[in-house]
């Protein structure tokens, strides 16, 4: 992997003239802007071109139903919650997931987090208003501070520079647990014990249980548990920020090609998704495996042409399309959005992210999304694949390793009232731990009725 100055990458750190990026900051400071950009220029790159490669084949694997991709993690990454803690529960509750679904898809499970590089954050309004102050909405830490105060939300630079250590340091943690024992699936396997000794998790005792003997069988048969102390782990987040993500944008030296080494996935969001954009024109141009998110809002024409500007040779694992559509309409709007992109020939993985089309404000003025409806919404994905003979994919979930009150429901039955007492995020709200294995364990059981 190298930094060249060829014509390609030349055109590629620079924005193509006449195409409008969405949801940029305004940056009040073109020099500093131009410094920091220059600075992430010739820093090393996060990730190296052929684990992209790797992921990219895990993702194909996942559009056949040969694999089945768990994407989860913060909303909004911050600086101040980059600490050990966080990233190791954040992992912890990752590999505890995994370990269900394997069980319940039968397949491997293919772990990305959203993470080292989710410090971006596209919003409704550029502007928040509290009382009677109006201030520039807060757009990641990438961008600006949380903190509602006129020098916080402005735009600074350097914080592009700070992204890329916040990163650098969150991808070295996580490469260390995921090879250096802590993925131990025994010790995953001991932990998922423990989430069913709850007494509020009685309901999935019997998964559990089957789990419990699986792993003594496999025991008996003499299996290499030492070779399962490590796992495959990957990085995403959404690719928002063009002056992030162009100057880490480098030329593999194997063989000529571009990616984007700020993580090994990247995805569109649902604002960005333009056709004419400047974010498809550059996701067209790299090699990473792609995401897109695609609301029931999404006109399957739009959808069409998309395929053909970022995937124009088909080629498995290459896009996928993650769909966040609402417990209310995926099973309404989903069948043709899938049946219309797998009539075109396109080789699209299909993921749920059943967070992003759930979300309201609770009578309490919380943005919250309820337990019940996300995994409604996974149901409904499961269910339209199923009619239609396609494949789901996998899910795509917003989450934390910690004890938050940020989304109601699950065997903890958190209410409206309890938001107050550990709401933390400082954009979406994410299910917490507990909420995240009940998850797992639901989606665990809808994949063994396969
Ligand atoms: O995470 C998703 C978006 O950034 C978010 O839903 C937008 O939130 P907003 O409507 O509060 O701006
Ligand atoms: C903003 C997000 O989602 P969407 O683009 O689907 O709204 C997100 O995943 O953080």
């Amino acid at each position: 992997m190298s930094l060249t100055t060829d014509a390609d990458s030349r055109t590629l750190l620079e924005a193509t003239p006449g195409l409008t990026a969405a949801q940029q900051p305004l940056w009040p400071d073109a020099a500093a802007l131009e410094a920091a950009v220059a600075e992430l220029a010739v820093y090393p790159p996060l990730v190296f071109a052929g684990e992209c490669d790797v992921l990219r084949d895990r993702m194909a694997a996942a559009g056949r139903g040969e694999a089945f991709v768990l994407q989860g993690g913060d909303c909004a990454e911050t600086f101040a919650g980059a600490t050990a803690d966080n990233i190791k529960n954040r992992i912890k509750t990752i590999l505890q997931m995994a370990a269900v679904l394997t069980y319940g898809a039968s397949v491997p499970v293919v772990k990305v987090g959203r993470m080292a590089g989710q410090f971006a954050k596209p919003r409704s309004s550029n502007t928040e208003t509290r009382e009677d102050v109006t201030l520039p909405a807060y757009r990641g830490d990438m961008v600006n501070d949380f903190e509602f105060t006129p020098a916080a939300r402005h735009p600074d630079p350097q914080r592009l520079v700070r992204a890329y250590h916040a990163s650098s340091a969150t991808l070295n943690l996580v490469r260390a647990f995921t090879t250096g024992g802590f993925a131990d699936l025994r010790h995953v396997h001991d932990w998922n014990r423990g989430f069913v000794a709850n007494a509020a998790n009685q309901r999935y005792e019997k998964l559990a249980r089957d789990i419990d003997k699986a792993m003594k069988f496999m025991s008996a048969c003499g299996a290499d548990f030492e070779a399962m102390r490590t796992t495959e782990f990957f990085a995403a987040h959404e690719a928002l920020i063009l002056d992030y993500e162009r100057p880490l944008t480098r030329v593999d030296s194997r063989t000529g090609d571009l990616y984007d080494t700020s993580g090994h996935f990247i995805w569109i969001g649902e604002r960005t998704r333009d056709i004419g954009g400047a974010h498809l024109d550059f996701v067209s141009r790299i090699h990473n495996p792609i995401g897109v998110k695609v609301s029931a809002k999404a006109h399957v024409d739009d959808l069409l042409r998309l395929i053909d500007l970022v995937d124009p040779e088909r080629t498995p694992g290459r896009l996928t399309f993650i769909t966040r559509m609402g417990a209310g309409q995926v099973r309404e709007s989903l069948p043709d959005v899938v049946e219309k992109v797998t009539a075109s020939g396109a080789a699209v993985t299909w993921i749920c992210d059943p967070m992003h089309g759930n979300t309201f404000e609770s009578a309490s003025g919380y943005k919250t999304r309820d337990f019940d409806d996300v995994v409604d919404e996974v149901r409904g994905f499961f269910e339209v694949h199923h009619a239609l003979g396609t494949v789901p994919g996998g899910i795509h979930v917003e989450l934390t390793g910690n004890d938050v009150t940020e989304c109601i429901g699950g065997s903890e039955k958190i209410l409206d009232a309890d938001l107050n007492k550990r709401y933390e995020s400082v954009c979406d709200p994410r299910l917490n731990h507990q909420q995240s294995l009940e998850l797992a364990f639901l989606v665990a059981e809808m994949l063994s009725r396969d």
